[in-house]
């Protein structure tokens, strides 16, 4: 009769067949690089785990890294691309710090807070997530004069956090880099804001005990393949883009990639024999 439970189990195996499949492509690849699904898959982390949880884990991963990950870059694109100082501002940083003779590695961190700072603001001015996820109160609550009951579900309103004029000013809806970064009080350059070395400086990734465990693997993997997008390839909008209105985006549960056309050029003729020799001189096999 309860016909919410037959659609749970629907859903449960349509999920899990997906999982499982990409699960085994991994593990039973003919040249398998280090990685989750195999590690779990020869026992070395599994623990106590099923079969089926193995699969889940590792799908479960993927499910909340991959759209989150993808709308974020896309975003990326697009305000570089619509801002075009701000990309000429990182592209000559990256000049400086890296050179055009290797691609960027993850030692260049501490020397491109701009970098560092681009990836805060693309994920404080697109959250993939504008209404959070709900989380229910686990107690009792007042709020401006309202009350909330403990057990209440509570949709967090990150897009408007994260737009908050007293906290971020008056552009606080322009996309501006700028507002994490400061001059260095030892050197010439400029230096990520002290307060946002440790803090997200936004409320994309969520709240409270579920907050995204994975944040630190997204910050990382963003700031890489910012670094390396911007190295390596000059962005322009093919037609003229324009910025979305007020609330464009944020129709949705989820942000989607925005709509929208750009160019890519090399930025020097190197770039493709560095990233051959880079990818030749890696365990990466890209067919
Ligand atoms: C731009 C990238 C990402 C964004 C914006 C993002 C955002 C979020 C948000 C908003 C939540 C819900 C938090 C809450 O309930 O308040 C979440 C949960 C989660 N995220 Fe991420 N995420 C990102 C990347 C990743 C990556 C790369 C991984 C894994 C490597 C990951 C793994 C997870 C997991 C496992 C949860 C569930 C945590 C729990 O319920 O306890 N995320 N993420």
């Amino acid at each position: 009769m309860a016909k919410w439970k037959r659609n749970a189990k629907r859903d449960f195996q349509q999920t899990a067949s997906v999982y499982e499949s990409y699960y085994n492509l991994t593990v039973n690849s003919s040249n398998p690089q280090p990685n989750l699904c195999v590690s779990l898959a020869e026992n070395e982390v599994a623990g106590e785990l099923t079969a089926v949880e193995k699969v889940w884990v590792t799908g479960a991963i993927s499910a909340a890294s991959l759209d989150t990950t993808t709308v974020t870059l896309s975003y990326f694109l697009y305000a570089m691309s619509l801002y075009p100082k701000v990309q000429e501002r990182a592209q000559n940083l990256l000049d400086e710090v890296v050179g055009r003779s290797r691609m960027p590695n993850f030692d260049d961190m501490k020397q491109l807070p701009y970098i560092r700072a681009i990836v805060k603001e693309v994920l404080r001015w697109q959250p993939v997530t504008p209404l959070a996820i709900p989380h229910a109160a686990m107690e009792d609550d007042w709020y401006e004069g309202y009350f909330i009951p403990k057990g209440t579900i509570v949709f967090p309103n990150v897009w408007s956090m994260n737009r908050d004029q007293e906290t971020y000013g008056p552009d606080a809806d322009q996309f501006s880099p700028e507002r994490f970064i400061q001059k260095s009080e030892t050197g010439n350059g400029f230096v990520l804001c002290p307060e946002f070395e440790n803090n997200d400086g936004h409320f994309s990734y969520g709240f409270g005990r579920r907050v995204c465990v994975g944040r630190h693997v997204a910050e990382n993997s963003l700031f890489i393949t910012a670094c390396t997008i911007l190295w390596a390839l000059h962005i322009e909008p093919k037609a003229v883009t324009t910025p979305m209105s007020k609330h464009g985006a944020a129709q949705d549960i989820l942000n989607s990639t925005p709509d929208f056309d750009c160019h890519f050029s090399l930025r020097f003729p190197e770039v493709e024999d560095i990233l051959q020799d880079t990818l030749a001189g890696s365990n990466v096999s890209v067919s």
